[in-house]
């Protein structure tokens, strides 16, 4: 592996020169990648392929409406979602901005109508609202409402979405169904285990409620099906089939996250997304945040071959990102073919995954530290959080992630090791033993991303940010970021197995699943 800091140019490893020159600075926020092996030479060849791959002409086709969801023959336009602009953006010739705007303003008058309790159930004021919505219908408005914990001024919002009854029993259990906003949020409105969860939302509400729909809204493209669902049209919340799912909490599926903070601050996350659509498509390349923390990635996936990718953020509210963006870069890049349906002769998006630190520290960081398998760490921290009574905690929270950077970067080599054990009294063989354990090999890459606090704003920048490097890596890939037939087959194959786990005849199934389901039928 090329040595970390080559040609830093500056005060020693990490240099004040590579730690300018090697970071992007946009809406105040820093993504800094000098802890990396990425050198001088290194981007300029990673940023010839933004241009050799014409990032910039997909890119307007992208903001300008074009179909370029080829597989599903639609346009892919949620920045239309965050757009202030009330005209302007076109599908087919269609200006899509007055639906969109239209569709916001009811939106706001209904959280405010829920939140004055003017909208109220059967007993009162709605005190708890559940969410029912599964993969993007439930894990970007999960996000964000942990993530906006110091806005919460409304009702308690709730979210169900695995079809494992345990979910929705947990949910319910001490709620007043009288006092209970229930949301079905389904696109498509077919998805099993949020149709299976709805209904049976409704029986728990029926018999304490006259008229359970009453207390049901639905966030979907199906209005037909939301119809058949029973949920009054007053209480529907549509958007086309050019929001993906994945990419949806910036409309109607944020309705929860809406009625937790209120309107004026759903806005300002609005506007947070804006201002990242505007920065990706403004900035040059090599000043542009969601290109290069693509680029970086890349090179870490593509160049370096390390299979996963961590993602650390040093803030506790942001618990749910980690999951939010392995269906977003999973399902939009784990693709094994091209936009024309030839074999990808590359290998397609890595595995994300995470946690919070300091939690992680406690439970993973050994092997990101000394494993065998590099593991690329995407650090992000806030220069100041929401509790000044706890501000201690804060410079705590700091100091570790910068430590922990700091860490991988350099390690500590078997001198220093071999140093410390001769300290502790060890010598001989015990001593050299006692040392390898503690090696740290070190040169082990990692980014960090600063932004000033997690303002619904400032969030609003983070989510898009993440959501055009995804879009950058699939431009680079070649692939089509915007669909998920990789989901399918399971889905296809599970409502052919149900009647056969209810005790249907299950001879036609291989060997292995005959055995499985004998054991479960008991
Ligand atoms: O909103 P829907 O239509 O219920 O779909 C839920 C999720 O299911 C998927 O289609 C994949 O299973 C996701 O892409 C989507 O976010």
């Amino acid at each position: 592996m090329a040595q970390l800091f080559e040609g830093s140019g500056g005060s020693g490893a990490g240099g004040d020169a590579r730690a300018g020159d090697f970071s992007v600075r946009a809406l105040d926020m820093l993504f800094d990648y000098s802890k990396t092996a990425i050198d001088p030479a290194a981007r300029d060849l990673l940023l010839e392929l933004v241009a050799v791959h014409d990032l910039a002409g997909r890119r307007e086709a992208m903001f300008t409406g074009e179909r370029i969801n080829r597989t599903e023959d639609r346009a892919v336009l949620h920045p239309a979602l965050r757009n202030p602009d009330r005209e302007g953006v076109q599908v087919d010739g269609q200006d899509v901005m007055a639906e969109v705007h239209e569709t916001l303003d009811r939106m706001e008058a209904f959280a405010r109508d829920v939140r004055a309790g003017r909208i109220a159930g059967q007993g009162g004021a709605y005190t708890d609202v559940v969410n029912i919505g599964i993969g993007g219908s439930d894990l970007g408005p999960v996000m964000a409402t942990l993530a906006l914990a110091p806005y919460h001024d409304g009702p308690r919002v709730h979210y169900v979405s695995n079809v494992d009854g345990a979910h929705l029993a947990d949910t319910l259990r001490g709620l007043d169904p009288t006092r209970t906003l229930v949301i079905v949020a389904s696109k498509t409105f077919t998805t099993i285990e949020t149709m299976t969860n709805a209904r049976s939302a409704r029986e728990w509400m029926a018999g304490k409620v006259d008229d359970p729909a009453s207390q049901f809204a639905a966030l979907s493209s199906a209005t037909d099906k939301t119809g058949e669902f029973g949920i009054d049209p007053s209480r529907v919340f549509g958007f086309e089939d050019w929001v993906g799912g994945r990419y949806s909490v910036w409309g109607p599926i944020g309705l929860p996250v809406m009625l937790a903070i209120g309107p004026q601050d759903f806005r300002a996350f609005l506007s947070g997304g804006h201002a990242m659509d505007r920065h990706f498509r403004e900035a040059p390349a090599k000043d542009n945040m969601p290109v290069m923390l693509a680029l970086v990635g890349m090179w870490h996936h593509q160049v370096m071959g390390y299979p996963t990718r961590a993602v650390l953020p040093y803030e506790q509210r942001l618990l749910r990102l980690p999951a939010y963006l392995q269906q977003l870069e999973m399902e939009s890049n784990g693709k094994r073919v091209t936009m024309e349906g030839a074999a990808l002769d590359m290998v397609s998006g890595p595995v994300v995954w995470g946690e919070p630190g300091t939690n992680g520290q406690h439970a993973f960081y050994q092997l990101i530290h000394q494993g065998t398998t590099p593991v690329p760490c995407e650090f992000m921290v806030a220069r100041k959080g929401f509790e000044p009574e706890l501000a201690n905690h804060h410079d705590l929270l700091i100091a570790n992630c910068l430590a922990q950077s700091e860490a991988l970067m350099l390690g500590r080599d078997l001198d220093t090791a071999r140093a410390l054990m001769r300290k502790a009294g060890h010598e001989g063989a015990a001593l050299e033993m006692q040392a390898a354990h503690r090696v740290f090999p070190g040169n082990r890459p990692s980014t960090t991303l600063l932004y000033p606090q997690l303002t619904p704003q400032v969030l609003g920048q983070i989510i898009a940010l993440y959501e055009h490097r995804v879009f950058v890596e699939g431009v680079i890939l070649g692939i089509n970021s915007f669909d998920q037939w990789g989901v399918e087959l399971g889905k296809e194959l599970a409502t052919a197995l149900l009647p056969m786990v209810e005790g249907a005849d299950a001879s036609s199934k291989d060997g292995s699943t005959r055995a499985l389901l004998d054991y479960l039928r008991g």
